[in-house]
């Protein structure tokens, strides 16, 4: 069977997109249009090309059913011949559809996935929940999980974003705006609390609690009662593979039930965090955005700044009431003599001075022309403004 080099392509038009693909095997390439609305959306998300390669096995190629996206599909449909095209209708490959666009199987057996911190994190886990098989690859930073993504080295970053105890994770909005990757979906996780100990260790032995500052801030009642000294480590699993490594006897670390067992340590205490109910909402990075859809909730995460004056805000807000658009998240983060390295379109990226940015969570898909009309209406008012992702809604802690 030969395997051959194709080279998917993406171009949106003003009413549709364009889609092709060429085979550099035999030097052919097939285009046709996508039926799908993405002139505003790539206005917003700026998504002018997306591009993929693939190596498919050319026996595999199935024939080209025009019409598959939607009736009526097939009078738009575009053959291009190039050198080597022979009009056997069985070797064409069938049109791709939306779905196809995910560079993943859903259950992410081919995804290599970025997240911060050592094997038992939680970032570890919502990668995990978020593509069940999936590799999941370890970063010592949040930007090195942003920079392994730029670089192709993997395919995903997981990163956290907010806990409904500490607020934001500021750090990863900015790195967002740094950083020229797209929100392609959300994972919430409830959070579960270990405190571990070298085995045969008691609770009350400790003198200190190592952890993720995040961790610390989430169990302070706990930590409290047991009148130790905490110490901040850069993630909770790296906090157990510490005391385990460097035998500490007074020590115990804040983490997960699968840290403990990574690193042989034992469960001092379970659900140690002050809330039972303590959620943190990771976001999934990619370096394409996901075409939107309506079949399912979405979710879209802007990011804009507006002149200084009276009553702003309360435009630039009502842009979304005025649509009965449900706004899930509002930020405001002063910025002032701060300046910001914005990378614009050309991935080129200039110093910005913002006294504040304003970063918008709204329940509707970029796909609806409510939110198309909104960010439109938005960008009459704001001096900046960027869409940082349009993507499923995690409805999985809902159930
Ligand atoms: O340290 C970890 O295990 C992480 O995945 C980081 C992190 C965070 O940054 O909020 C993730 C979830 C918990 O809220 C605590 C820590």
């Amino acid at each position: 069977m030969a395997l051959k080099s194709v080279s998917l392509w993406v171009c949106a038009n003003h009413s549709h997109a364009q889609l092709g693909v060429s085979d550099s095997g035999s030097n052919r390439s097939v285009s046709g249009n996508l039926r799908f609305d993405l002139d505003k959306f790539r206005k917003w998300e700026c998504c002018a090309v997306l591009a993929q390669r693939a190596t498919t096995p050319v026996e595999d190629e199935k024939p080209l059913t025009p019409g598959l996206e939607s009736p009526g599909a097939a009078d738009q449909t575009q053959i291009t011949e190039t050198r080597g095209f022979h009009n056997d209708l069985n070797s064409l490959p069938r049109p791709l559809s939306a779905t196809d666009l995910s560079s993943s199987p859903n259950d992410g057996s081919k995804v290599r996935v970025a997240y911060q911190g050592v094997p038992g994190a939680y970032s570890e886990a919502a990668a995990l929940k978020a593509y069940p098989k999936c590799e999941t690859v370890p970063c010592d930073e949040f930007e090195a999980a942003f920079k392994a993504v730029e670089l192709w080295l993997v395919d995903k970053a997981v990163l956290p974003i907010e806990n409904s105890v500490g607020g934001s994770i500021h750090r990863n909005y900015d790195l967002l705006l740094r950083h020229r990757l797209h929100i392609v979906g959300e994972v919430q996780m409830i959070v579960n609390h270990c405190l571990l100990g070298l085995p045969g260790v008691r609770k009350e032995e400790l003198k200190h609690v190592l952890s993720h500052p995040q961790a610390l801030d989430q169990c302070e009642m706990t930590l409290n009662k047991l009148g130790v000294v905490r110490i901040s480590a850069d993630d909770t699993a790296g906090a157990a593979q510490i005391i385990a490594s460097d035998g500490l006897r007074d020590t115990g670390a804040v983490a997960s039930a699968r840290a403990a067992e990574i690193y042989g340590l034992d469960i001092l205490a379970e659900r140690i965090q002050d809330n039972s109910d303590n959620i943190t909402r990771f976001l999934i990075f990619g370096r394409e955005p996901i075409i939107p859809g309506t079949d399912k909730p979405h979710k879209t995460s802007i990011v804009f700044t507006l002149e200084e004056g009276p009553g702003v805000l309360f435009k630039a807000l009502a842009v979304f009431a005025l649509r009965g658009i449900n706004l899930s998240k509002i930020e405001s983060r002063p910025q002032k003599k701060r300046p910001l390295r914005v990378v614009d379109d050309s991935n080129k990226g200039s110093a910005k001075y913002f006294d504040y940015l304003f970063y918008i969570d709204f329940e509707a898909s970029m796909a609806e022309p409510r939110a198309q009309n909104a960010l439109a209406h938005l960008q009459e008012i704001a001096r900046f403004l960027r869409v940082l992702g349009c993507y499923p809604i995690d409805t999985s802690m809902d159930k």
